[in-house]
């Protein structure tokens, strides 16, 4: 059974707006994400995923619409994006404020496994490890909300499912809202509690992974709804 999402809204989005020039890549889209649900946002390339997550993000601007989310959202992007001239826990602690920021760094290094490499610099990492290093900058934080873009696109295929494991575990103990954009249909269905399918700006289905008795027919019917036939890659 997933977990029942608590109350509180991680980020309801009302009447999202974007385009660019004269094409509409967001057009009146609407969602709302609690706290402690893990939602994957799938749909075919170029449909505007990244757009929207970058305005959830707040690193890009709207031009109607509303976003209401009560903390500042954490995102981990394909690319870790650790800066090289900083070591691993500098990284980690970048933009905390308050005391100890070591100590908590430390503390969430080592809750995805890398308690051991705080001093390190990042071009000694693996592809995975800074991957994790990624992640536990973005829970150090404490978001509401942790928005995903494709963090695992990279990974090869054992690393990527011992990070689904990573991430679920702690999402289900931090709790935050999580917005996973991905290519990946077997990644939704495992990592997700519910699947919406963008399309033409805004969402144009949802699934709850719970509610649905057979993984295999989801994987097909969202496979269909990218227009894909079963067995084709999805790009
Ligand atoms: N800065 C920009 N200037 C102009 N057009 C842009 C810009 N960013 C994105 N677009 C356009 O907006 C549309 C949506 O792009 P976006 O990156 O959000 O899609 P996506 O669904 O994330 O794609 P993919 O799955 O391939 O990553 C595309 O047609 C893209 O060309």
């Amino acid at each position: 059974m997933p977990p029942t999402p608590d109350e509180t809204a991680a980020v309801t989005a009302t009447g999202l707006v974007r385009a660019y020039g004269d094409s509409l890549v967001i057009n009146r889209l609407s969602l709302r994400i609690p706290c402690g649900e893990f939602v994957a946002l799938l749909g075919e390339s170029g449909c505007g995923k990244t757009t929207l997550l970058r305005a959830l993000a707040g690193l890009d601007t709207i031009q109607a619409g509303r976003i209401d989310a009560p903390r500042r959202p954490a995102v981990v992007f394909q690319e870790h994006r650790l800066l090289p001239w900083l070591s691993v826990w500098q990284n980690v602690a970048l933009g905390l404020k308050g005391e100890a920021p070591r100590a908590k760094a430390e503390a969430a290094l080592t809750e995805v496994g890398l308690g051991s490499r705080l001093d390190d610099w990042p071009r000694t990492l693996s592809g995975g490890q800074a991957q994790r290093v990624a992640l536990a900058r973005a829970l150090v934080q404490e978001p509401r909300l942790l928005l995903l873009d494709e963090p695992f696109a990279a990974l090869d295929a054992l690393t990527r499912i011992k990070m689904h494991h990573l991430v679920r575990r702690l999402v289900a103990k931090h709790r935050p809202g999580v917005l996973l954009v991905t290519h990946d249909v077997g990644e939704a269905i495992s990592l997700a509690d519910r699947i919406l399918v963008m399309r033409e700006g805004a969402i144009a289905s949802e699934y709850t992974v719970s509610d649905q008795p057979d993984a295999r027919e989801l994987h097909s019917v969202l496979l269909e709804e990218l227009g894909v036939a079963a067995g084709e890659p999805v790009h």
